[in-house]
């Protein structure tokens, strides 16, 4: 099934149980408009709603970015109306959150530029692949604006304190191998096997039971939440919703039976 939203700029589809999100503004190195965002929305909650859709992937079109950052032309607009900013943030930071706590796995297949907000959209995801020759960096103190906290907090997590400080001050550009030495990202593979790998990967949690990624998902994200942020009920909820389910039957059924699960995600 395939679907369009912001102009053609998001483009969206279903098949084999994951959901398909490709940025569509190559022209611009699909930089990030503000209507992109809410047709990012859009296209999640289409995939939330639809119980085959097992994992999702955010991708970019053609082969020289993921996301080149924000859309930089917009700025002046944003700039001279402080509400229209403090909307622009609520809605970047809201979609960036929703990508982590979404109830499905998330995973960045990233090819060539992935910088700025880019590389913040592919940091609030799950799992990120990327192609050798990609580049990546945070230009913002070459452009004299500052690194949303979320981000940063994400950059932290991820490349620790020392790798986060060299790429926010120098705001240079690194490679893919570098981007996978220091941690930001899971995996470099060429770029001729990057649709390959990233097929793979979703075929294998496309089998896993979708309650227990959610739950696993939802542990993690707790674990690096400030201790007073966390829901620890709601994390106990999703815990006893795995061993209540079907699927804890069906997985101790198969194992015991030698055969592949069949999940259903109940
Ligand atoms: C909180 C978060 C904030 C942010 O994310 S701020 C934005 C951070 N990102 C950047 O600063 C990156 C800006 N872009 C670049 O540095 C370069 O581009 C690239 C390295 C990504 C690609 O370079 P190359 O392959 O040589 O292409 P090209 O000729 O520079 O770009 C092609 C067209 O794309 C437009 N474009 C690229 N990135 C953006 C962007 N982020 N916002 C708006 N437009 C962008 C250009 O201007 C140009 O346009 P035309 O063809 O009309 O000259």
């Amino acid at each position: 099934m395939d679907m369009e939203f912001a102009d053609g700029k998001i483009l969206a589809e279903i098949k084999d149980g994951v959901g398909r999100i490709t940025f569509n503004q190559p022209e611009k190195r699909n930089a990030m408009s503000v209507t992109m965002w809410d047709g990012m929305a859009q296209a999640l909650d289409v995939f939330e709603k639809d119980a085959s859709v097992r994992c999702v992937v955010l991708t970019g079109a053609g082969d020289k970015a993921f996301v080149s950052g924000a859309d930089i032309s917009q700025f002046d607009k944003l700039r001279s109306d402080a509400d229209a900013q403090r909307e622009y943030s609520k809605q970047t930071a809201g979609g960036r959150l929703r990508l982590g706590t979404y109830p499905k796995p998330v995973i960045a297949e990233i090819r060539g530029f992935c910088m700025g907000g880019g590389l913040g959209i592919a940091m609030s995801c799950d799992i990120r692949i990327a192609a050798e020759g990609s580049q990546f960096g945070i230009p913002a103190a070459k452009l004299g604006i500052a690194y949303g906290f979320d981000m940063v907090r994400h950059l932290v997590d991820l490349v620790g304190p020392a790798h986060a400080h060299m790429i926010l001050m120098t705001g240079e550009r690194f490679d893919a191998k570098e981007a996978e030495r220091v941690g930001l990202i899971n995996k470099v593979v060429p770029a001729d096997q990057l649709a390959a790998e990233v097929t793979k990967l979703t075929a294998t949690l496309a089998m896993n039971a979708p309650l227990s990624l959610y739950a696993n998902k939802r542990t993690v994200q707790a674990v690096l939440q400030d201790r007073a942020d966390r829901d620890i009920a709601a994390l106990n909820a999703a815990m006893a919703a795995c061993f209540d389910s079907e699927d804890y039957k069906e997985g101790r059924r198969a194992f015991l039976a030698k055969r592949k699960p069949a999940f259903q995600g109940r």
